[in-house]
Parts: C-alpha cells; structure tokens; sequence
C-alpha cells in the first residue's frame, strides 16, 4: 500500500472564472436555494455593500474554509455560525441571480435593465403562489452534502440581514438532471432518467448558442450582463399518488421513453436520437404526440435548448388532502427566457405530463458573470453596481 499521508483533494469547484460556477460545473447532489427582497429604504451603496460581503463569504466557503470575521472571540457571536466546520466542501458552488425588480428604480439601476429581465408572463396551466414565487435577488447553494448547501444559504441570509429578507426557499434532495457526460442520469421521482438529452458542458459550442448570454444580446446599459445567463426555476409539485396507479405502459407514453432503460419509444438504447416519425404497427406515431420528450426536444422547437439543473424536493404532507407534497424544482439556465416560454407553453397546453404535475412558484433571475480571477477588488455585479 502506499504510505504517504497526503489526503485526497478535497472537494472544490473554483469560485472564480468567466461564469459563475453552479451553472456549467457538474449538477452536485444537493440543493439549497433562497429568494430575497431588498428591504425598503435601502440604497445603492447597501447593494454594492451587500454583494461585496457575499461574495467574500461564498469564495471562503466554496473553499471549504468558515465565513471570514471573527470566529474565536468570547465576547461576540462567530462570524461563521459553524455546521459546516468540519465538513468538506462537497463540490459547494454558490450562484447569484438578480430579480427583475432590482431595476425598478429604487437604486438607480432602471437604465441597466436587460430587456428581457421581467416577470415571465401567465403560461398555459400555471397554479402559482405568488408567495414563493419571484424575488429581487436569489442564491443557488449546491454541494454533495446538505448541510453544506444549508450552511451557505442561511449564512448569506444572516450578512444580509438589515439589507435584504429572505423571501423563500427550497431544498432539493437529489439532482434530476446530468449537465456533464461523465455523470450517470439521475431518475427523478417518477422513476424516470432524467438528463438524458440535457446540454453537456463538454460541448461548449451549445453552450455559448443555448447558455451564455452574448454582448451582442444586452447593448447599452445592460452589457454588464454580457457572460452571464438566466435562471427560470419552477417549483412543480408531482401528483405522485395518481401517477403510482398509472399503468407502465401509459406512464412511458408520457415522457416518449422506456422507463427501465430511458430508452425512446422509437427504439433504441438511452442515449439513441428519437425518432419522431416512426410509427407502429398499429399506425400511431411510437412516440406519442403528446409526450413530454417530443414537445420538449429541440428538432420540434426551432432549435430551442435549455440547460436543465432540477432537483427532487419533498415538503412533507398537504394538509387539505393528506398526499405527499412532493415533486421536481426545476431550474434552467438559458441565453433568453424566450427559450423557456417557448417551451413550456407548448408543454402546458400538450404535455400528455400535465395531468400529473402543477407548476406552485415561478422566478426569473439575471445571474452576472464570474467574478475575475486575479482581481481582488471584483465582486458579484460590480459592473452592474459601479460600470
Ligand atoms: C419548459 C421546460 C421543461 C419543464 C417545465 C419540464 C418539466 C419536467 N420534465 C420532467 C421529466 C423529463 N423531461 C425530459 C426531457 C426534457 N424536458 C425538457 C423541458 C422541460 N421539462 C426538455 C427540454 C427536455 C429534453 C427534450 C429532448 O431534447 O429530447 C425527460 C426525458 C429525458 C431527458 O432528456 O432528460 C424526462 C424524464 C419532469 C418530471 C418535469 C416536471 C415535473
Ligand atoms: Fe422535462
């Protein structure tokens, strides 16, 4: 055996970079996310104050060390509140989105606005709570331990405090998306793979046309957004009980896939294209269509793609019926919200989908650019704050 004493490296995704890691970095296992508003009567400077102090303290604790501060002194409470102390960081990323209601004037930022920055319009089939939905800022905590993606949450809401609230949450307990090839397609929680044709970091060319947003698509006043993407998350609860009495055959006309193997329905294994026009025996089309797959995928949406990064959650029982509240947190990132609505108005009005799911919150979020390596003073939307 070998007998040198050098520990594994330890579980750390760089903080820094042209993007923002937590988008394009392998989806880690769990979720902690939050939604804050801005607290009225704060200005300019509390926004440029509060991202300076984040920014510091998610770099630390992407690093696997404590929140900066004070954390040995008898007479003050620890900067850092300490359930992470000895805890590898687990891959941590730490992600800031910016609501559309961050440009309504308040600040001054009106000018800087992204064009396509606002509230997502009404979309076929939407049940929303406008209680969990939307928010002036949002922080994505990922990592393969939850107590790490907590401790990051409740620890940017805690440096916030006085500046910002935090509006709501969601923890995700398992990824339902692979964003790599090196990573094996998680299943969601109606036992389906789930990532399978999802975008793959490892082809950058469909990231820059799907992903990332390109100084040519925010002129003027919103290039500091130029290297960034948006983030669509939807919490949508599964009618988990009614699905588990679905029958196999009906539950794989759903998605278009095998649910075994998550091959297509035309044939295959999991990662063979579809084939949409194959038709059965019987002289129905193999691939439903209505199903989820073939309202979804780019061949039948001009091209449209979005980069999945969902997560199963559970939040225990709904009181009013006693069924499990449950379902899949979706978050994407994409270059438009177009893309999204694109999509998700075809699936609400057609996805075969629908009779099991509803979509309870909906947020849209501008995610800034990387923080620059090498340059100390940079911080989460400086050129936002100070450009
Ligand atoms: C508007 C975008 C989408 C929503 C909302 C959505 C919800 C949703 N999806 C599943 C399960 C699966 N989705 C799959 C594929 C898939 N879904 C979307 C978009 C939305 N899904 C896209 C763009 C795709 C890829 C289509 C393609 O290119 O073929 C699949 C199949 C496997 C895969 O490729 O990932 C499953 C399974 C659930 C359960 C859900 C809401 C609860
Ligand atoms: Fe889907």
């Amino acid at each position: 055996g070998c007998s040198t004493a050098t520990p594994p490296p330890p579980q750390v995704v760089a903080f820094r970079g042209a993007h923002q890691a937590g988008v394009d970095t392998a989806a880690q296992d769990r979720l902690a996310f939050a939604a804050f508003d801005v607290v009225p009567g704060s200005s300019r400077a509390d926004l440029v104050a509060l991202l300076t102090t984040w920014t510091a303290a998610a770099e630390a604790m992407a690093a696997g060390q404590p929140v900066p501060g004070n954390n040995d002194d008898q007479n003050s409470p620890p900067a850092d509140t300490g359930e992470a102390f000895d805890l590898a960081p687990g891959n941590l990323t730490v992600t800031v989105g910016f609501g559309p209601g961050l440009f309504d004037g308040r600040f001054g930022l009106a000018g800087r606005k992204p064009a396509e920055l606002a509230v997502l319009p009404t979309l076929p089939g939407d049940t929303l709570d406008p209680t969990i939905s939307g928010g002036d800022l949002a922080i994505q905590a990922c990592s393969e331990d939850p107590q790490v993606a907590f401790h990051a949450v409740r620890n940017l809401a805690r440096l916030g405090r006085g500046t910002v609230v935090t509006r709501w949450t969601q923890l995700g307990f398992g990824r339902t998306s692979s964003t790599s090839t090196a990573q094996a397609t998680p299943r969601n929680l109606m036992g389906f793979k789930d990532g399978t044709r999802n975008l793959k970091v490892e082809d950058p060319a469909a990231m820059n046309r799907s992903v990332w947003i390109a100084p040519g698509d925010v002129p003027g006043g919103a290039s500091w957004l130029a290297g960034g993407s948006f983030l669509v998350s939807r919490r949508i609860r599964m009618i988990l009980e009614t699905w588990d009495r679905d029958v196999l055959s009906d539950q794989e006309n759903v998605f278009g896939r095998s649910k075994s193997a998550g091959a297509p329905l035309s044939g295959g294994d999991e990662f063979t294209p579809p084939d949409f026009t194959k038709t059965l025996a019987t002289g129905l089309p193999a691939i439903p269509l209505d199903a989820h797959m073939r309202l979804a995928a780019p061949e039948n949406n001009n091209g449209t793609a979005i980069l999945r990064r969902s997560y199963s959650f559970t939040d225990g029982v709904d009181p009013t019926t006693g069924m499990l509240d449950a379902g899949l947190f979706f978050i994407a990132f994409m270059r438009s919200p177009t893309q999204f609505t694109t999509l998700q108005t075809q699936l609400g009005s057609h996805d075969a989908l629908n009779e099991y799911i509803r979509h309870t919150s909906s947020a849209l979020f501008a995610c800034p650019p990387g923080v620059a390596p090498g340059n100390a003073g940079d911080y989460w939307g400086r050129a936002l704050l100070e450009g």
